[in-house]
């Protein structure tokens, strides 16, 4: 079977298949070697320096007439069937339990053992799907090996802090809700989180659930949906992330949309998605986002001819997603769940990374300092940036990412670094180019094996695709295995931005350059919303009735009010000004 063979029955599987949630404590066991009193606030004035940059990209001053590609059928074929599904009130995906957890089972003994470790303090993977699943009218997958794995898994750690699960089961026995407790998030005092300042007024918040529509659904994850709303008060159009907080709690997620909230809230760069508001009613956690006309670009991919990019299209979007991840690093973030169904497109066609749910901040962050390039392409240009040294000894145990994207140290549970990110942009760079991952396998047993034990490999098949070998040589290096060796070990995202591949990138000039993807859209208003008269709007307007009846109700929630440990009472209600707005 061809490798494009191999990806469409892929696509089958994705579409069938739910996420596989693991329980594991949401971990606090990472280690820094960096000291705690260094001063984040100073750092990160210092990384906003060094990228203060004017947002608007050079591309969407040209007015655009065009929709976004989720409206253009023609071009986008089921770019929004979530409008339709939301309309017609089709099944919830997500009533579909997931099933089950890592299993490495015999075909990677190795693994096995080492993930045994009882140092991982959060398992979750996701099985690659798109998220749309629901609509495309999938099948759920059972994967009963998942499950033993879980159990097994679960039997070598069984001290009392491992009872906390991402979906309220306990070695295999599903707690009850006494037996769960919910542990409240601790109250962040005003120094701990620090937001952008430069560009970028943080305030209380100024909005509430009442003062959006509801347009229709963009998209969902296990613990909430995205809505294209409006705002009542003056009709810009936002994407809003609501969030259950009855299945963060029943999932063990609170941290994850705290995390969230925080890295949206305090990033400020082209390539990461814009938070506008975050807040929260009893019921529900809002983030109130840009919304990115663009869509996925998973599906612009899967759009393209044998679902690949050629190299210098590919080479483009590598190059910003680089730059994303140069960003967060700097700011002491890892992401961990880099790959294309993460990536949205801006209307101009520039990337958008979204999704932080898996990402992981660093306790104290280190000072980026400048050390001697060693493949640095001209002499005078001696030096780098050490990107990495924000966030160089800052190590976790959890045990996340995405099944084809992740990491061999994640696997061994030995603790990862922002190494892992290196690693994940390697697959995802392969993938653009081959239209399939890898190290992919029959089962997850086959893949996790392959990504401890097999090289990677070029398909060499008669009309594969012609790609250079300094693609090639930068694809082996950020696939090396140990992490220590992987390209970016060194100076970071200064390592892979000097890698003779980029050589003709203008990095500072990215956003600047010509996107090899346009995406068509379709006709906006004088203010550069979407034109959405012509499309039937969603059954509820209210954005305060989220509907989320696709999930069991355990616990309720007027309980929490009288717990003095609500563990949302310190999410951040806040609304961020830009000054491009
Ligand atoms: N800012 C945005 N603009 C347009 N569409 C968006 C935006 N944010 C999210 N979406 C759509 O909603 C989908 C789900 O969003 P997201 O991945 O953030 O949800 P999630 O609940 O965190 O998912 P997961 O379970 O994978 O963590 C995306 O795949 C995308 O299609």
């Amino acid at each position: 079977m061809s490798i494009m063979d191999d990806r469409r029955d892929d696509e089958e599987t994705k579409v069938a298949s739910m996420r596989q949630f693991t329980p594991g404590k949401e971990g606090n066991q990472e280690s820094s070697k960096s000291s705690s009193s260094s001063k984040p606030s100073k750092i990160r004035s210092f990384i906003r320096l060094y990228f203060k940059e004017n947002r608007k990209f050079t591309f969407s001053k040209k007015k655009n007439k065009e929709l976004p590609s989720s409206y253009n059928n023609e071009k986008y074929e089921h770019a929004n069937p979530s409008f339709e599904n939301e309309a017609q009130g089709s099944q919830d995906p997500s009533s579909l339990q997931p099933n089950g957890a890592l299993n490495v089972g015999s075909a990677a003994t190795t693994s096995t053992t080492q993930m045994s470790s009882p140092d991982v303090d959060s398992l979750y993977v996701k099985k690659r799907e798109t998220k749309k699943s629901f609509f495309m009218g999938g099948k759920k997958k059972k994967d009963s090996n998942s499950k033993s794995f879980f159990n097994s898994r679960h039997a070598g750690q069984s001290n009392g802090s491992d009872n906390h699960s991402e979906n309220g089961n306990v070695n295999g026995i599903k707690a009850t809700e006494k037996e769960r407790k919910v542990e409240p998030v601790k109250k962040t005092t005003g120094s701990a989180r620090k937001y952008s300042s430069n560009s970028v007024k943080i305030g209380n918040v100024e909005v509430g659930p009442s003062s959006f529509e509801k347009v229709f659904l963009l998209g969902k994850g296990d613990v909430g949906r995205v809505y294209l709303v409006r705002e009542k008060k003056t009709s810009r159009f936002f994407a809003m992330k609501v969030l259950s907080k009855q299945e963060m709690i029943k999932r063990n997620k609170i941290k994850r949309a705290f995390a969230e909230q925080e890295i949206l809230a305090t990033s400020n760069h082209p390539f990461i998605v814009t938070l506008y508001h975050s807040f929260q009613s009893e019921e529900y956690l809002y983030l109130c986002m840009e919304y990115c006309m663009g869509g996925e670009f998973f599906r612009a991919l899967q759009r393209r001819p044998g679902r690949c990019l050629a190299e210098h299209e590919a080479k483009f979007y590598i190059a910003e997603v680089t730059a994303a991840l140069e960003y967060l690093h700097l700011m002491g973030f890892i992401y961990r769940d880099l790959k294309p169904e993460n990536i949205l497109l801006h209307k101009s066609g520039h990337i958008m990374l979204s999704d932080f749910d898996l990402s992981k901040q660093s306790g104290s962050i280190g000072s980026p300092t400048v050390i001697q390039a060693r493949n640095s392409p001209s002499a005078q240009n001696n030096y780098a940036l050490d990107t990495k040294s924000c966030i160089a000894n800052f190590r976790t145990n959890s045990f996340v990412g995405t099944e084809e994207y992740i990491a061999p140290e994640v696997i061994k549970g030995c603790g990862h670094t922002s190494a892992v990110d290196w690693w994940t942009l390697g697959i995802l760079f392969y993938e653009m180019l081959y239209a399939t991952t890898p190290f992919k396998g029959k089962n997850r047993n086959m893949t996790f094996s392959n990504i401890l034990h097999r090289e990677v490999v070029f398909p060499e098949y008669a009309d594969a695709p012609s790609i250079s070998s300094l693609c090639k040589s930068l694809i082996r290096k950020l696939l090396l295995k140990d992490e220590n060796d992987r390209l970016g070990s060194q100076a970071g995202a200064s390592d892979v931005k000097l890698h003779p591949f980029f050589k003709n990138v203008q990095w500072a000039l990215l956003r600047h350059t010509e996107p090899p993807i346009i995406p068509r859209l379709a006709p906006t208003d004088e203010l550069g919303n979407p034109n959405i008269a012509h499309l039937k709007e969603s059954k509820s307007l209210d954005i305060t009735n989220s509907n989320h009846n696709s999930h069991t109700v355990e616990v309720p929630l007027s309980n929490l009010k009288d717990q003095e440990d609500d563990p949302f009472l310190s999410f951040n209600s806040v609304t961020v000004h830009h000054d491009w707005d």
